[in-house]
């Protein structure tokens, strides 16, 4: 249902329909989704009509029917009231096939489709099926619709499938032979259009007369709807939309992330600037009539076999070989003279959902972290490929990113060495009464402050400031670590798909901000050892301050004070922790196999430090 949502709201752009095509790229190559597709084109046919008469947003129906209030006026009521029973309907229908997991036979006789999964023996070995749902057939009310198309690409063990970029590399492909628009836009299965406007307003970027010739992609920001107020995960990205994307923005163009983004199709390709090659917005698209051998000719334009020997996934298409091959697409792209348009209206364009599980973001950033530090290393390089061809202010907004993973190390020291030498007392920093310490207490304040302000100034809370420094050092401490280790020592690439389903009782917490910890990970088990080993740092030092004088505890203090405000802070940070670590019972607390492991070693490396 949440991909159907997604295809529905983009159909329903304010666009005229005969000039829209809307792919949808199933990478599982299930017939569940096959099937919910052929229901999305049915309800289309009183969906666009609906959205178009009474001009309603959002128009994805998911969102609009969870939004919207009952209309006052009777005729749209009537409306309202009849397309809401056809969309609960077709969501039965397509959950009880969801459930059942396959589609009933007699089902499968309503479209002549389902006979592709005929030979089908799984998701990663089977031919290419690609399937015109809609070809400019009319709604209800007897205007075009979009064309809708499903594509799954063939895939076989014997052919490495390149994730996301592979497909989307197909899709240009399979698009070029059907409708083959000047324009693409590309959206996460999960992200639906929130406004129905995105389109117009991108094209007023390309089409722009000055600058127009000089933009090959506009990027919508991503925005969740499941993020809570105090976003217990960091989620909302929201300094990254609100300031440093525009900040790029000024310097040449933000990355490309993948998602809510208008790409020009000639310069996905591998066009170089010329200065001016300008979109010739008088031709049509070539809409030619697909006939039975066209699909043919169109399947092996997503068979694994195309690609070997072209260019495609080097120097045509997105990038191969990269876990983010957005960012090292876009990068290639600034580096070929375009720019780029960061665009983020006041409605939000485009929206998702976050992860919800500590696992799912630890995960997902030791995805990221490791692409950006493996585009630092490639060919495409920022520092020696970027210089010279983009904008320094550019090269240091992508370095931001490219250097996550690197972070890691100081975050590890800081969090740890400090905190160790208070066991025996050995400063590090300069004590409280020398002019150095001044320093020291400036960039701990400064940068503070700094963040604090910048956060609230972009919408946050406190207490949202306060659970993204959590997350910051989680990340920093476990997902860029491994993420570092890992490119140094050379391990395989992969694309963890974030999971997109929860269940209730993790649903439940979610909505409570109650982190959930759950998985046992390595990485859980980094960020709760480093915790533990604070704490033990922090109660062991109270112990011994109980036991001195004043003057002496005033000296000592006085001495550590950097490696006490450090300390003391972690364990402020690390409050949910403990709590998940000893007191919660639920299925969200940290399990017992982590707990075992982190106490031993946060116990064990104290010990040793302090025998040393
Ligand atoms: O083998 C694959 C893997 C993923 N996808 C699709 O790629 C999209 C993004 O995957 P998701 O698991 O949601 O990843 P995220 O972590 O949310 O991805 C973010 O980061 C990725 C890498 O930078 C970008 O590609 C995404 O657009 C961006 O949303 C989804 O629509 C997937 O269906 C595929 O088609 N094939
Ligand atoms: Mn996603």
């Amino acid at each position: 249902m949440m991909v159907i949502n997604t295809v529905l709201s983009v159909m329903a752009y304010d666009y005229p329909p005969e000039k829209l095509a809307v792919y949808l790229s199933d990478d599982g190559g299930s017939e569940l989704t096959f099937y919910a597709l052929t229901q999305a084109a049915m309800f289309s046919k009183h969906w666009l009509p609906y959205c178009r008469n009474y001009k309603i947003e959002p128009r994805s129906p998911a969102a609009y029917f969870k939004s919207a209030s009952r209309p006052s006026n009777t005729k749209h009521d009537r409306d309202y009231i009849f397309v809401k029973k056809l969309f609960e309907e077709m969501k039965d229908r397509i959950e009880n096939v969801t459930n059942s997991g396959r589609v009933p036979d007699e089902l499968r006789l309503e479209h002549e489709g389902f006979s592709e999964w005929d030979s089908f023996t799984s998701p990663r070995d089977h031919a290419a099926i690609v399937k015109i749902l809609l070809d400019h057939n009319d709604d209800n009310e007897g205007q075009s619709l979009p064309n809708l198309v499903y594509m799954a690409r063939e895939k076989r063990p014997s052919h490495f499938h390149n994730f996301k970029a592979g497909a989307m590399n197909a899709l240009i492909r399979v698009s070029s032979k059907i409708s083959n628009g000047s324009i693409i836009l590309n959206v996460d299965c999960d992200m639906y259009s929130n406004s129905s406007d995105t389109v117009r307003d991108a094209l007023c970027f390309f089409m722009d007369e000055e600058k127009g010739h000089e933009i090959a992609f506009v990027q919508y920001p991503q925005c969740f709807e499941n993020v809570t107020k105090n976003e217990v995960y960091g989620g909302s990205m929201r300094v990254l939309r609100e300031v440093d994307f525009h900040g790029m923005d000024g310097n040449g163009g933000p990355m490309y992330v993948g998602t809510g983004c208008f790409h020009r199709r000639d310069i996905l390709l591998g066009k170089n600037f010329d200065g001016e090659s300008r979109i010739d917005w008088t031709l049509e698209n070539d809409h030619n009539d697909t006939t039975e051998n066209m699909i043919e000719e169109i399947k092996n334009l997503a068979s694994c076999t195309f690609e070997i020997d072209t260019e495609w996934g080097k120097e045509m298409g997105l990038k191969y070989g990269c876990p983010v091959e957005d960012v090292i697409t876009g990068l290639s792209i600034h580096c070929r003279g375009w720019k780029s348009v960061f665009y983020n209206p006041k409605r939000e364009a485009f929206i998702g959902v976050s992860a919800t599980t500590l696992d799912q973001i630890l995960v997902q950033h030791k995805r990221w972290s490791e692409g950006d530090l493996m585009v630092l290393l490639s060919k495409y390089s920022p520092l020696w490929y970027g210089l010279g061809r983009v904008n320094p202010g550019l090269i240091m907004g992508y370095l931001m990113y490219c250097l996550w993973a690197p972070s890691s190390v100081p975050t590890l020291y800081y969090s740890i060495i400090p905190s160790l030498c208070l066991l025996k007392g050995v400063p590090l920093f300069p004590t409280v009464t020398s002019e150095w310490f001044l320093p020291f207490a400036y960039v701990i304040f400064a940068i503070c402050a700094f963040d604090y302000l910048e956060f609230l100034w972009c919408g946050g809370t406190t207490r949202g400031w306060w659970n993204d420094r959590r997350i910051w050092l989680y990340k920093r401490t476990s997902s860029y670590l491994y993420a570092f280790l890992d490119t140094i020592l050379g391990s395989d690439l992969s694309f963890v798909i974030s999971s997109k389903v929860m269940d209730n009782d993790v649903k439940a917490r979610h909505e409570k901000e109650i982190m959930e910890f759950g998985v046992a990970s390595p990485l859980t088990t980094t960020v709760a050892t480093i915790a533990m080993l604070n704490l033990v740092c922090l109660l062991r030092l109270v112990m011994k301050s109980m036991l001195m004088d004043t003057t002496t505890r005033r000296v000592y203090y006085e001495t550590m004070a950097v490696h006490v405000v450090l300390c003391a802070a972690l364990v402020a940070l690390n409050m949910p922790l403990y709590w998940a670590l000893f007191v919660r019972k639920d299925n969200g607390k940290i399990p017992d196999s982590v707990t075992i492991k982190s106490v031993i070693l946060a116990l064990f490396i104290s010990i040793i430090f302090y025998l040393l």
